[in-house]
């Protein structure tokens, strides 16, 4: 079955517990933190401090999107913040394998991100080190983009790799989710959708995440 990732950038910053406490109600498996350094994306978000207040009240798996240059500086503070997954970006990793295993020593799951226009090809020798990949279906930096339909056959792709290969890692896409694209990325092999924009801009946030769900079968 399909799993649900919000992403909190799409949330209420003003009232943030009381938006997540809504999706964790709702049923969503994980909470998708999104981190910003203003440098490997034009955008700043938030950093440990948000995710260890969050994580003092919530039960969800935290999944944390690390869009910084130089994540190896931070994988620990975001480890004793609460992180359950640390995704990284293989674009600003110079040691990719070095950096997985730094994640999966500190007791976590490890994963990689890709951006649109990195190939697969990047992450083939380290298939082996990752509980999970994330593939970009927008160019990170910002909520509420266009989904890019040419990520439909990079998930195929993957998904052949993972199963000519015998390899267990679960693929999440990330970018422009919503009940049109859903189902499209789930026929291609998809388990987890990160949906910011689609989840918490919705009037009614538990009717959205049931109708993500019901549209992938
Ligand atoms: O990592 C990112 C953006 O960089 C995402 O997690 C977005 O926050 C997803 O937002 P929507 O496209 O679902 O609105
Ligand atoms: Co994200």
């Amino acid at each position: 079955m399909v799993q649900i990732a919000p992403s909190i950038l799409s949330a209420n910053f003003a009232n943030l517990w009381a938006h997540v406490a809504q999706v964790e109600a709702a049923g969503a498996e994980m909470l998708h933190i999104d981190v910003m350094d203003g440098h490997f994306v034009p955008n700043i978000t938030i950093g440990p401090l948000v995710v260890q207040a969050l994580r003092d009240k919530s039960r969800m798996t935290f999944d944390v999107h690390l869009m910084i240059t130089n994540p190896d500086q931070f994988i620990g503070e975001f480890v004793k913040a609460g992180a359950d997954i640390i995704s990284v970006h293989a674009e600003a990793c110079t040691h990719l394998h070095r950096t997985l295993q730094t994640i999966r020593n500190h007791g976590i799951k490890a994963a990689v991100a890709l951006n649109p226009a990195t190939p697969l090809t990047v992450i083939e020798y380290v298939l082996p080190y990752l509980d999970m990949v994330l593939l970009m279906t927008v160019n990170p930096g910002f909520g509420g983009q266009r989904f890019i339909p040419e990520m439909v056959e990079k998930i195929e792709r993957l998904n052949t790799w993972r199963r000519e290969r015998k390899l267990n890692f679960t693929i999440q896409v990330d970018g422009g989710i919503n009940q049109e694209t859903a189902p499209l990325v789930v026929k291609a092999g998809a388990d987890i959708l990160v949906a910011g924009s689609y989840i918490f801009g919705a009037a009614d946030i538990s009717t959205a995440i049931r109708s993500l769900r019901e549209r992938c079968g």
